[in-house]
């Protein structure tokens, strides 16, 4: 019967590999495996092999020494445990940590073995369960104790003779603890003691235990290094790859960046590959005194400096010192001095001083002087001040505005069209009158509706026109609720108005609202029909009639005048075909012309909100064709036109010039008196609109121009000529007082001056009064009476001004010195020196100067000088530069030297005669003619 190796292993107390290579060297040849078997005879030959070889010697020394030789010096070879040990827990790290040599504590070990066997034996079998668990970690964690082997191979050794001796049985099994391998035990430091948790068992305990073993010496195991056993990682979040996007210019070291770096690892090499005098300066900068390092610095300093050229190249530099900031001095050779320049606003003394080519010091330099200014480079100068400094500078500075688109849509408003582009257009009519003489019945029945009836009161409440039809002939009529609101509109610049239909009752006459309305009227300068009303009324008086139009100077063209007095009766429709030829006639004479081919401009007769449409406005068409779908701007109101309507209410695609027309799709609801204008682009409309509303303008059109309210403007915008008539509205206490006012004022006569007076009238000042003032650049004069409350305010708002009076003479003095200030002042030329050329030098950036000595009197830098050549005078000409050697001056006298360059002449030539005179303005009177 065969014996499986494993078995005889186990039987044996050995591991089966070492038993297989026992049993090859017994002469047994087996296979490589645990699993192998040998015959019962082999299996005694293996174990007389085992106990012949294992034989126990007295010496444990020759048992190392036979031990080794016996199994080669092999690691990790495992015997496994069996079952109870009787040295188990002999093997004590304490005491094999604390080994110096191998030999040295194989000695010791069996010299105590051999003092306290029996000890030992006791002390093992008091803990077996500690031993079994000790083995079996030792089996698990490391190679077999090197201490254990001597013992079990005594035992195996011993085998049955032992067991014989001792009385002892087989249940005294050997332990793998007891292996000891080939090589020996294994080196103490490596081997680690396993003693269970809690274990009570003291190191002293242990190495008493160990003092007590009476284990053989063998020889020392080989070196045995402790397997490492990775400990596990704690887990940690993945690490987030930066996101690196590299640009072309990067790679490519374009960027700024990469070009520094590559400059500034250039220099780097460049220091490295210095000289070593520099590296040894710079290693003995630490230990220098300062005033040799200063010393050193100088000696760099004279020798020339490192640069680096924009290319990145080295030079040296020449310059010892490092260059100061030092001022720019400014290329004199671009500067053109000129005598003409246009500046843009707002001026700074730096855009003056580029505009007229001289420098900004010099500017500075007169507002210091002239203003006790003192202003830097970039302030904001006033164009007045500009101007001043300009003329100082001897420059004609002229001022350039940038256009807004304000400035944009008055041109298109403005714009004037070709005479072959014009058409003929339906005239604008306004009715006016005394309240009650029958305007509107009067518009109603030139239209056949029944307007009137819908009308609050009977009175008419706001603005609205129509268009009606008289021999294929269309007229359009605005009614108004009076001739102040006709001179509103006229006042904000909507004078939409071609001529006007004054009613007047044939029962009733002219009355006040008559009278003002042809003020009004006359103001406007538009032409007037006049429609006698209510001829069907029995008690009507004609001639009375035509008396107070005369007596307001209108006189009827049936007693020689040039107004067309028709009478009509509203009421009956009679005279109505009359009035409407006059009117087509009057609108013959006077061209009413437009170009229908053009973007729609007009004007908001009335806005209101309808509650199904929005906001509703009232336009007429003045110049162009207004269209549905047009992008328009209305004072603050824009807008798409969404739907157009006549003044029947009947939907219209497109309104030519002359129509009324309602029209919804604005954003807001605009102004009466609003200009509109078609534009090309929404977005300009809207921000015109946005932009007026911000500024809390309604329109800049809508507004007068800003002629002059009072008399002391009037005296100051003489000069620019824009004055020659002062209008005048007089309205005094009685009849009396006007009389002899009108009577002092129609003393003063002058050709280039009068005095226009616009109305007339007794009682306080009202609005009318100032709305006819707005619109005509009126002064009120209020003789002894006072303006009503909403009259002063409604002054006060449109800067009207209103003089009270109560001495007659005092308003005949401001008149007078109104109208002397209207007159334009006299000039008169002063002379003021004369010089002599008596060379001449042509400079390239200036021009010819001419040498000059003043001859008589003085020549001022202000003055202008008439050429003389040959006793002929060849013009005059502003002087631009006046200098005294090489300075600027202000004034040259008599008998001095002096370099004067006039401006646009370059002609000048020796022997010129230079005579310079300033122009005088000289005040005139009214007495004065010339
Ligand atoms: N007999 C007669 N009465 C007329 C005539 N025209 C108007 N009336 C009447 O005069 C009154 C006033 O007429 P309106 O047309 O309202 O007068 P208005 O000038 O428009 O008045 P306001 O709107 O207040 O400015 C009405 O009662 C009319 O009927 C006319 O020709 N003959």
């Amino acid at each position: 019967m065969k014996i499986r190796i494993f078995a005889l292993a186990k039987e044996l107390g050995m591991d089966s590999k070492v038993l297989i290579d026992e049993c090859n060297q017994a002469g047994v040849k087996l296979k490589n495996s645990a699993l192998a078997s040998i015959t019962p005879e082999e299996r005694d030959i293996v174990i007389e092999y085992l106990n012949k070889n294992k034989q126990p010697s007295d010496s444990p020394s020759a048992d190392v020494e036979d031990q080794a030789t016996l199994t080669p010096q092999r690691e990790q070879t495992k015997l496994r445990t069996i079952k109870a040990m009787t040295s188990r827990s002999q093997p004590s790290r304490s005491v094999s940590q604390k080994s110096v040599s191998k030999e040295k504590n194989t000695e010791e070990r069996s010299s105590q073995q051999e003092d306290k066997p029996s000890v030992e034996t006791h002390e093992t079998e008091e803990e077996p369960e500690t031993a079994v668990v000790e083995g079996a970690s030792s089996e698990l964690d490391q190679p077999e104790d090197a201490q254990a082997r001597p013992d079990s191979i005594q035992r195996m050794a011993g085998g049955r003779s032992s067991k014989e001796d001792n009385g002892e049985g087989d249940d005294q099994a050997l332990s793998r603890d007891d292996y000891v391998p080939a090589g020996g035990a294994a080196p103490s430091s490596t081997i680690r003691e396993m003693k269970p948790r809690g274990s009570t068992r003291s190191g002293k305990q242990q190495s008493k235990a160990k003092s007590k073993s009476a284990l053989p010496t063998v020889a020392a195991p080989p070196a045995y290094k402790q397997p490492v056993i990775p400990k596990a990682k704690k887990k940690e979040e993945k690490a987030q790859k930066p996101e690196v996007r590299l640009t072309a210019d990067i790679l490519e070291q374009k960027s700024p960046l990469a070009a520094h770096l590559a400059q500034h690892t250039e220099q780097k090499k460049r220091d490295k590959d210095r000289d070593p005098q520099d590296e040894d300066s710079k290693q003995r900068r630490g230990s220098i005194s300062l005033v040799e390092a200063r010393k050193q610095r100088r000696e760099q300093r004279k020798e020339g400096r490192r640069v680096f050229a924009p290319d990145g190249t080295e030079q040296q530099e020449t310059v010892g010192r490092r260059p100061r900031r030092t001022k720019r001095k400014q290329d004199s050779s671009n500067i053109v001095h000129k005598t003409e320049a246009e500046v843009e606003l707002p001026i700074t003394v730096r855009s003056l001083s580029e505009a007229m080519g001289r420098p900004a010091k010099a500017i500075m330099s007169i507002m210091f002087k002239e203003f006790g200014e003192m202003v830097t480079i970039n302030q904001i100068i006033e164009e007045e001040t500009a101007l001043a400094v300009a003329l100082e500078l001897g420059v004609d500075l002229t001022f350039k505005r940038q256009k807004g688109i304000e400035e944009t849509v008055n041109e298109i408003i403005e714009q004037e069209d070709a005479s072959e582009d014009l058409i003929t257009r339906p005239p604008i009519i306004t009715v006016l009158g005394h309240v009650d003489h029958g305007k509107t019945t009067l518009v109603d029945s030139l239209r056949n509706s029944k307007v009137v009836e819908g009308e609050a009161g009977g009175i008419t409440q706001h603005i609205a026109a129509y268009q009606v039809e008289h021999n294929n002939h269309k007229l359009t009529f605005v009614d108004t609720p009076g001739h102040a609101a006709f001179s509103e509109m006229r006042s904000r610049g909507a004078n939409v108005t071609d001529m006007v239909v004054l009613v007047v009752a044939a029962d009733d006459g002219v009355m006040p609202q008559t009278a003002e309305s042809i003020s009004h009227v006359k103001a406007s300068g538009v032409p007037m029909v006049v429609a006698m009303n209510k001829i069907d009324l029995p008690e009507i008086n004609e001639q009375k009639v035509l008396t107070d139009l005369a007596a307001q100077d209108v006189l009827p063209s049936e007693w020689g005048g040039e107004t067309e007095v028709v009478r009509v009766s509203a009421l009956n429709g009679t005279g109505l075909d009359n009035l409407l030829e006059t009117l087509l006639l009057t609108a013959e004479l006077h061209e009413l012309k437009a170009n229908p081919n053009r973007p729609a401009v007009g004007v908001c007769l009335e806005g209101f909100r309808d509650e199904g449409r929005g906001s509703v406005a009232w336009l007429i068409v003045q110049k162009g064709t207004l269209r549905i779908g047009d992008a328009v701007v209305c004072g603050k109101s824009y807008g798409y036109i969404r739907a157009m309507y006549d003044d029947r209410d009947q939907q219209l695609e497109e309104a030519p010039p002359s129509l009324p027309v309602k029209v919804t799709g604005l954003d807001s609801v605009p102004g009466a008196g609003d200009h509109f204008a078609v534009l090309s682009d929404i977005e300009q409309a809207r921000e015109l609109a946005e932009e007026r509303r911000h500024e809390g303008r309604t329109d800049t059109l809508a507004r007068h121009s800003g002629g002059p309210r009072t008399l002391d403007d009037i005296m100051g915008s003489v000069r620019e000529g824009e004055i020659e008539d002062l209008s005048l509205i007089i309205k005094a206490d009685t009849p009396g007082s006007l009389e002899a006012i009108r009577s002092e004022i129609s003393k003063f006569e002058h050709p280039e001056v009068r005095v226009k007076i616009l109305h007339e009238g007794v009682g306080g000042v009202n609005e009318s009064d100032v709305y006819l003032a707005t619109a005509s650049d009126a002064i009120i004069i209020a003789f002894h009476v006072v303006a009503e409350d909403r009259a002063k305010n409604l002054a006060v708002q449109e800067g009207v001004e209103i003089r009270r009076y109560s001495i007659i003479y005092e308003v005949v003095d401001d008149i007078r010195q109104s109208l002397e200030g209207l007159l334009r002042p006299e000039l008169v030329q002063e002379q003021t020196g004369r010089a002599l050329v008596l060379q001449t030098f042509s400079i390239s950036r200036f021009g010819k100067i001419a040498g000059c000595r003043v001859l008589n009197g003085t020549i001022n830098r202000n003055d202008r000088v008439h050429v003389i050549r040959d006793q002929k005078i060849l013009n005059q000409y502003p002087i631009a530069s006046l200098k005294r050697e090489k300075d600027d001056t202000k004034e040259v006298r008599e008998g001095m030297e002096c370099g004067i360059l006039l401006a646009g002449f370059n002609d000048i030539k020796e022997g010129d005669l230079l005579e310079a005179f300033r122009i005088n303005e000289v005040k005139r009177t009214l007495d004065s003619t010339s």
